[in-house]
């Protein structure tokens, strides 16, 4: 157990100072597959190599990703001194069930493929076909800024059901987490937040408040929330947590369901809107494999466990977008000192990062287009070498492995598809004016706890009917 944050606090600093631009340039000119960098009061160990990154997988008790979800997740959430203890408690699983480890058992076995899976996927399609239908032919949006609004509330609709506060219409909730996102960095530096980051902790407390609000009146029978949220609260009510802390650790889980969720799908969106042969064959597949017209004509289907198993250019392209645009790091703390691949000595105490910027440029795995969008790279007929599985790791890996990537693969290839079998979409500049270039606008500096960085700049695009389909009906099918 993590007796004391101080030696976290000169970890974060370097993990900060350190980061996707800076691994980058390191990994570029040195080969070693791990270096050390210094840090205020230890190192940390940077893995670039994938038979290093298969080694420290295969030794997640030692090398523990439990330690951080602690230390930062505490810094995240502003959650009080009691509930950290019990989030400390037995964190590794020491000595049988702890909270962490339940939580985590109850999340991966509720978000695994099956029923419940199903159901969430079917409450966020639900929700997405309304919020679809308000989107007028002829309205200029700007694109991620409209992709944030219609991705909170499906996921938050599918996850917490219609009582979610997304859904209630409060003002501002949805800005509300973004400003948290923005100002995450200075949120897990952890000094005076009112002052360091005053709107990040404003953000935090309104969303905080939100969901104390839903969990003082929540029923497991009647919310219609997915079986983790269900999952969830058994495990907070069993450990005692009152309605004010579970509200400050579901702020924790939002980022886990939105934060990266949103600039991916905004960016496999922008990717197949922007290259015209691709926007062609992606329609092409979900034609010929997963739409069903009704008798009538008038309605057409999605049949999205179809699409799943059958539009692998879909499921490609949406692979490509985060090989390209997930660029965070898989953090793990060295609980005990180890000799990882019999070679390279970790000492206790320090920190190994496994940079997903490094993995995902790294030309031996990837070929020498390697900095190219090459949404057909995943296609089961493309050459792929061995080192690009395990060099892919936009969800982690190992133990802690993401367990919502069912979910959100599923939910990313919907959204997409349903939006460009519906529309056409052009780009416009800033006065309205059809400008007919598109541009894949560049992510943000990186946070410490996200992946998938947020844009700098939004674009502005255009919506139009598209032909043939002025007057139809969409709906989805879960079979
Ligand atoms: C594109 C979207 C997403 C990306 C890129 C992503 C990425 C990640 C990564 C990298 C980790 C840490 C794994 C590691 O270091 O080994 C993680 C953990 C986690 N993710 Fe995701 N995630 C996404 C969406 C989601 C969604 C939609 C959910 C929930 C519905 C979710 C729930 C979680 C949870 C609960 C954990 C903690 C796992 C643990 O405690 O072991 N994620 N995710």
């Amino acid at each position: 157990m993590i007796s004391s944050s101080v030696p976290y606090i000169g970890h974060i600093l370097g993990l900060l100072k350190y980061g996707t631009r800076y691994y980058r340039r390191i990994s570029a000119k040195c080969k070693f597959p791990i270096y050390t960098l210094p840090t205020l009061n230890g190192k940390i160990y940077v893995v670039t190599s994938v038979d290093l990154v298969n080694a420290v997988n295969r030794n997640s008790k030692t090398l523990a990703f439990n330690p951080f979800i602690a230390q930062l997740g505490k810094r995240i959430t502003g959650h009080d001194e009691a509930t950290s203890k019990v989030v400390q408690h037995n964190l590794n699983g020491e000595s049988g069930p702890g909270y962490v480890t339940e939580i985590h058992d109850g999340t991966v076995s509720t978000l695994s493929p099956g029923a419940s899976l199903e159901s969430m996927t079917r409450a966020m399609l639900a929700e997405a076909s309304s919020y679809l239908q308000s989107l007028k032919p002829g309205e200029q949006i700007n694109l991620f800024a409209w992709t944030k609004q219609m991705v909170t509330l499906c996921s938050t609709r599918a996850i917490y059901g219609p009582c979610n506060p997304f859904s209630q219409g409060e003002n501002g909730l949805v800005d509300a987490f973004w400003d948290f996102d923005q100002d995450l960095n200075k949120l897990i530096i952890d000094i005076w937040p009112n002052i360091t980051a005053p709107k990040g902790n404003r953000a935090r407390t309104k969303l905080g408040m939100a969901f104390q609000k839903y969990f003082s009146t929540y029923d497991p029978k009647t919310s219609e929330s997915a079986a983790m949220i269900q999952a969830r609260h058994s495990t907070n009510t069993l450990y005692g947590l009152t309605p004010w802390n579970q509200g400050r650790l579901e702020v924790g889980v939002l980022l886990g369901i939105l934060a990266n969720t949103i600039p991916a799908i905004f960016y496999m969106l922008i990717h197949v809107l922007s290259d015209p042969d691709l926007l062609r064959d992606i329609r092409a597949e979900l034609q010929a494999t997963s739409i069903e017209l009704s008798p009538d004509g008038q309605t057409r289907v999605l049949n999205v466990m179809t699409m799943r198993e059958k539009c692998t250019l879909l499921h490609s392209t949406f692979q490509e977008t985060l090989r390209i645009h997930a660029l965070g790091s898989s953090v793990r703390y060295v609980r005990e000192d180890i000799l990882l691949a019999d070679q390279y000595l970790l000492k206790k105490g320090n920190v190994v990062q496994m940079p997903m910027a490094v993995m995902h440029s790294d030309p031996s795995a990837w070929g020498p287009n390697v900095h190219e969008f090459e949404a057909r790279r995943f296609l089961k007929t493309s050459a792929s070498t061995k080192d690009s599985k395990t060099a892919y790791r936009p969800f982690g890996g190992g133990a802690s492995l993401c367990p919502g990537r069912h979910f959100v693969t599923l939910e990313a290839m919907a959204l997409v598809a349903v939006f460009v079998l519906r529309f056409d979409v052009v780009p416009v500049d800033r006065y309205g004016t059809n400008r007919g270039t598109w541009r894949i606008p560049e992510q943000k500096q990186e946070s410490m706890a996200t992946n998938v960085f947020p844009l700098e700049e939004d674009v502005r695009v255009e919506i139009r009917e598209r032909e043939g389909s002025e007057g139809v009906e969409w709906g989805f099918e879960m079979k």
